[in-house]
């Protein structure tokens, strides 16, 4: 008799409708999606055995990295990336519908993230409006449909507008088209899921500290140890390594394996700079 299959619990930045409910949702149709109040909370759900998977933001067309996410797989934990999601990303001013005529707020509420996207929308339309920073953008709109006496807006998309039954005033604020978010799909163990629009390409992210003797050109000599073997980076940037101003690893995706021969060799001429790389695994691209 076949075994049981047990359905996959998931985390993800909840709660539902947010645009990670979206990306879980794409990732794990057929799976228990839990949802948690903070990316943290999603990360440790898993550490704690409460989840098999996380689903947590990365990085934003627009406003880049999600430093929370970054941080924490960084400073926190041991998890590995089994998959990564993109999705498209469209934000919309959805108010309570006793003040859908209102053309003014006492404040506009949604994840940082998303108010840096919508700037310039917000700028030029609200400019004295105050923009309170929310957990996710379905926590504002949560949170906007059960205080109808109080005349404030949220910024989310269309599916949490319908979920808590705002009305949309404002369509597409979105600074810039083609807005994507990347999601990262985590787990305690080294492996690679099947993502709904793999092809075969992989990625593997890596976290590299430089030698603490901060000799200069180190990072060229970094850059130097994928160059020469013709390892492609898709993404490097800095992050504060929070032992002092001026102090960063660098977070790199780099288009390989990490277990074909040229990664390996990378992995050990780092080594031998005096490097200390923590790897996130490999993955199928998201195309
Ligand atoms: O707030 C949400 O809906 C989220 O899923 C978080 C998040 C983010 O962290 O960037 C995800 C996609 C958007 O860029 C806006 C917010």
């Amino acid at each position: 008799m076949a075994e049981q299959q047990t359905k996959k619990r998931i985390s993800f930045l909840g709660p539902d409708a947010s645009f990670t409910h979206l990306a879980a949702l794409k990732a794990f149709p057929d799976s228990e999606l839990i949802a948690y109040t903070t990316i943290p909370e999603c990360i440790e759900a898993v550490a704690d055995n409460e989840v098999e998977y996380a689903v947590v933001p990365l990085e934003n067309a627009l406003e880049g990295s999600v430093p929370l996410t970054i941080d924490y797989l960084f400073h926190e934990v041991q998890q590995y990336v089994t998959a990564e999601v993109l999705s498209p990303i469209e934000q919309h001013l959805m108010v309570h519908p006793d003040n859908a005529k209102s053309d003014s707020f006492e404040a506009i509420y949604s994840h940082p993230h998303a108010l840096a996207q919508c700037h310039k929308f917000l700028y030029y339309t609200f400019k004295n409006t105050p923009l309170e920073q929310y957990s996710s953008t379905s926590a504002a709109a949560k949170m906007v449909s059960e205080l109808p006496e109080r005349n404030i807006a949220a910024i989310g998309n269309e599916f949490s507008a319908q979920k808590y039954g705002l009305t949309i005033v404002h369509r597409e604020i979105h600074d810039f088209h083609f807005n994507h978010t990347r999601f990262f799909v985590l787990s305690k163990t080294n492996h690679q899921l099947d993502n709904p629009a793999h092809n075969d390409k992989v990625k593997t992210t890596l976290m590299i500290s430089p030698p603490k003797d901060d000799r200069s050109g180190v990072l060229h000599q970094v850059l130097s140890v994928f160059a020469w073997r013709q390892l492609n980076l898709s993404k490097i940037e800095s992050r504060p390594l929070k032992t002092g101003l001026g102090n960063y690893f660098f977070i790199a995706d780099v288009v390989d394996d990490e277990m074909s021969p040229m990664m390996q060799g990378a992995f050990m001429e780092l080594a031998a700079l005096g490097c200390t790389v923590k790897t996130l695994g490999s993955y199928y691209t998201y195309e």
